[in-house]
This record gives structure tokens, sequence and C-alpha cells, in this order.
């Protein structure tokens, strides 16, 4: 059994589907697994109880019932108070949330949401056995929007991408996990992102082994948004970092405050990666077609994704770009806007939605949020669980873009994919703070990582 975040490599989750197909051929040679499911529910409580009063275990008709009803009997079996049902005793020193589980399949019924409301308000942490109960594995959806709110989870012999997107995290709490024992013999549904390593600097290089980066954004008004993606890219290491400032005269400096930066203009610069729309106004529309017909590696964001939505003629060109070199940033309502649909749905299935738009824009998709989805065609998908709300801020995404811009002129050969699933990851885990983390704190964090 382990605490699971922060993760310290990349693990592999395994939706519903593929987590029974697990279980069916892991009985066949392995009859004890509840035992064993029971018993490491059983440990952690152990670990968790705070007090005298009794455990309080309600368990549900399933097998995720079974779990907790070993563990009832594990913990009485050590002299320990234990008390199983649906109500609660009084005071006790720990919930166990065993009503359900990976088979949750409709929304939790009056009753079972009258228990679900007595574990909140009785006061003792919870412990959820494998997924918190009314979760949906496979979403990180509140099935009917009633869940249990876990302060643990203990998942067990999966990892399933539910505890880590959507709603998740919020459900969730503290995740641990245990494989039972036994290793997958299945292909993973989706990656959780562990560390990539960073491009390494060899000692007889020069600013031109480290890249270009062209910023094409900062309309007039909003130049602090292309000027944070600026800071970004240069923070990450780029070797040059250029700014094209929208309506503003190329006589005007960059960036006042970042006498590093230059002004400049894709025509001069046509090996740059191209990091477009931060702050960029619906004029970046203009700057659109050249820029996805020349620029060699293209992230896009923000008001650049509100104008290819817009736009079937744009969207035929992103689609026409080289496969792996056009990488999209879009947080859940611009996700929306490139899909036609509404917010609630891409967050109703967020690893379905990334998933579609990769494969209609024929590019990677980076789906912003807890739980940034990275999709792309013929690549599984990756989910990155690090960042918390501190990024919840204004510029936290154009900081984002600028990394992604960053490190991508520095690994020319990579694709769009890996390069997403490096910079998610660095700007999530250098989002790891209390608080609300300023922008340009946030650059500083994620340079302080290099
Ligand atoms: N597959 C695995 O990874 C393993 C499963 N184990 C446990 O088994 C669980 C899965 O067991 P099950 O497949 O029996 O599924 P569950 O125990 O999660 O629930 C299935 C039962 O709940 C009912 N149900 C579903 N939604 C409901 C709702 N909203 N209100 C009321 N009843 C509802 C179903 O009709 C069914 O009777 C896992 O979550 C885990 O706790 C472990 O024992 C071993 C490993
Ligand atoms: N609660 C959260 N948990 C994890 N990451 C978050 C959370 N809230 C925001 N973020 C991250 O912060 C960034 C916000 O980007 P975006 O919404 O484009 O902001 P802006 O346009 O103001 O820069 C994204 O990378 C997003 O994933």
């Amino acid at each position: 059994m382990q605490a699971l975040l922060p993760t310290r490599s990349t693990l592999p989750l395994f939706d519903v589907a593929a987590s029974r197909r697990i279980e069916a051929r892991a009985l066949a040679h392995s009859p004890d697994l509840m035992e064993r499911a029971g018993l490491a529910v059983a440990k952690l409580a152990l670990a968790l109880r705070r007090g005298e009063g009794p455990i309080w275990i309600a368990c549900g008709p399933g097998n995720n019932g079974g779990d907790g009803r070993v563990a009832a009997r594990r913990l009485s079996e050590i002299g320990l108070p234990v008390h199983v049902g649906h109500t609660a005793p009084p005071q006790p020193s720990l919930v166990i949330d065993a009503l359900l589980g990976l088979g949750l399949n409709r929304p939790p019924d009056a009753a079972l949401q009258t228990t679900i409301a007595a574990m909140q308000t009785c006061g003792a942490t919870i412990l959820a056995v494998d997924l918190p109960s009314g979760l949906l594995a496979d979403t990180g959806q509140a099935a009917g929007g009633a869940a249990v709110r876990a302060d643990h989870t203990l998942a067990l012999l999966t990892l399933k991408p539910g505890l880590f997107t959507g709603e998740g995290r919020g459900y969730g709490g503290q995740l641990w996990f245990d494989d039972l024992g036994i290793t997958p013999d299945e292909v993973a549904s989706a990656d959780l992102l562990g560390p990539s390593p960073l491009p390494q600097r060899n000692p007889t290089s020069h600013k031109g082994s480290h890249g270009q980066v062209l910023i094409v954004g900062g309309a007039p008004g909003m130049q602090g948004a292309a000027r944070l993606a600026a800071r970004a890219a240069l923070a990450c290491g780029a070797g040059r970092v250029y700014v094209d400032l929208l309506g503003l005269p190329a006589t005007e400096p960059a960036d006042p405050g970042q006498p590093e930066l230059m002004r400049g203009r894709l025509a001069d610069l046509p090996q740059a990666v191209g990091v477009v729309g931060c702050g960029a106004g619906p004029t970046i529309a203009d700057a659109l077609p050249a820029l996805l017909r020349e620029a060699p590696k293209l992230v896009i964001d923000a008001d650049a994704l509100n104008a290819i939505a817009a736009d079937d003629e744009l969207q035929t060109l992103v689609r026409a770009r080289t496969a792996g070199s056009t990488l999209l940033t879009p947080h859940p309502l611009e996700a929306a806007r490139l899909l036609g649909c509404d917010t609630s749905a891409v967050q109703a299935d967020r690893l379905a939605a990334a998933s579609e738009l990769a494969r209609r824009l024929a590019c990677t998709v980076v789906l912003k949020g807890s739980g940034s989805i990275i999709a792309s065609p013929g690549e599984r998908p990756a989910i990155c669980a690090s960042g918390g709300p501190a990024l919840a801020t204004a510029g936290s995404g154009d900081v984002l873009a600028g990394w992604l811009g960053g490190l991508w002129a520095q690994q020319p050969g990579a694709s769009g994919h890996a390069i997403a699933c490096a910079g998610v990851d660095a700007h999530g885990r250098a989002g790891e703070a209390g608080g609300v983390l300023r922008a340009g704190d946030l650059i500083e964090r994620l340079a302080a990582r290099r």
C-alpha cells in the first residue's frame, strides 16, 4: 500500500471494463482477492482511526460491501469496536465507506443519500473503499450529483481514471493504492503522469542550440497575457524568445520589465515555435492562416482557439498540418466551443471530450482544469493529477502555453504529445501550493525546478 500523490513515476489507469477483466483473470489464480482487499482496508483504518469510538463500516450490496465486511471482521478480531450498518453509531472513531465502488450503475437513491449524509455529518474521518460511493470510476463525476466526500480513498487492484479528473480530486481526498499483489495483464486505459526529465544543456551549447519561440498575442489592453507566456518560455530555457504584440508598433519594447525578450514576426522567424492566442483578442483570426500554414510547431491557446472554433476554414488548416506539430490548450469552455457542445458535456467525460477533439482536429489536445487530460491521435491519453486550486487564477494558462513553447523549442524532435505530457506535469507540480499562486510567481517556481 502506498500514498499516491505526488506520483514519482507514470502509472497505468484502468477503466471499469479493463478493471473487471483484470479482476476476472486474477480471481482464477487468486480467489482470496476480497480477503486481501479487506485486510488492506483494515490496516489503513487502524492508521487513520482517531479516538476510542467504534469504527463505523457502511457496507453496500456488492463486493465493495464485501471488502467492508472483511475489514470489519479483521478489525474486530483484534478487539476493536466495529459497527456495521447504515446509521451512525455514537462518536465513531472512523467511517469506512464500503457502499458502492466499481459497480455503481445509477445515482444513489434516497436511502443511500441519507446514509451518505450521515457519514458526512458524523464528524469522523471518512475512508472510502476503492472509490468514494457515488463517484463514477471512468469519468470522475458524481452519479446524479451525490457522492461521498472522503478524506481518504484506498484504491484496490487498479487505479481508476475518475479518481484523478473531473470532480474526482474533490471527492477522493488523500489517495492510497494497494494492487493486492496482482500485476495487471491488460493495456492501460490511460496514463497517470509522472515527472518527465527536463531538456539537458550541453556544456558547449550556445543560445542558438536552444531554439526560438515566437509569442503571437497581446492585443491592446491584454499584453500581460502574451508577456507572461514569453517570460515562461524564457524561464523554460528557450534560446531566444520573441513577441509579436498585436496592434502595438514594432518600436515598442516586447516587455519593459523583461529586457531579454525581443519583438519579432512570423515572416522573420520561420523556425520559431509559435505560441499563439494569449490575450490576442478576435484579430488573431487574421494572423492564423499564415501561422497555421507556415509555423513548424504551434501551441494554440485562448482567443486563437475561439477563432478556430468559429471558422471551418481555420479548422481545415489545423487538420492539414504535419502530424504531431500542433498542440491545443483549451479550458473546458474553449473545448466546448471547438466541439460545438456545452461545458457540462465536456466535463461529463473529460477523457472522451479531449480524445474526440484530438481526433477531429488531428492534433494534441490539453484539456485543462483539475486533472488535465492530454490526448493525441494514436496515443494513449494521459491525466495530470498534479496542480490544484492555487492555479485557478488569471494568467496560469498563459504560463503553461509559454512553458510548452519553451520546451518544444529545446526538443524539436519531440511530438506534441510528449511535450504536452512533460509541460503539463511540470506546470502542475510547480502549482502545488497553498492559497493562490500569482502567475509571475508560478514562472519563478517553474524556473526553480529547471
Ligand atoms: N475489480 C476490482 O478491482 C476489485 C473489486 N473489489 C471490490 O469490489 C468492488 C466492485 O464490486 P461489485 O462489482 O460487486 O460492485 P459494487 O459493490 O460497487 O456495487 C454493485 C452492486 O451495487 C448495486 N448498485 C449500483 N449502483 C447502485 C446505486 N446507485 N444504488 C444502489 N445500489 C447500486 C448494483 O446493482 C450491485 O448490486 C470494487 O469497487 C472493490 O471494492 C475488490 O474486492 C477486489 C478487486
Ligand atoms: N483546481 C485546479 N486544479 C488543477 N489545475 C488547475 C486548477 N484550476 C486551474 N488549473 C490549471 O491552471 C491553468 C488555468 O488556465 P486558464 O483557464 O487558461 O487560465 P488563464 O487563461 O487565465 O491563463 C490550467 O493549466 C489549469 O489546468
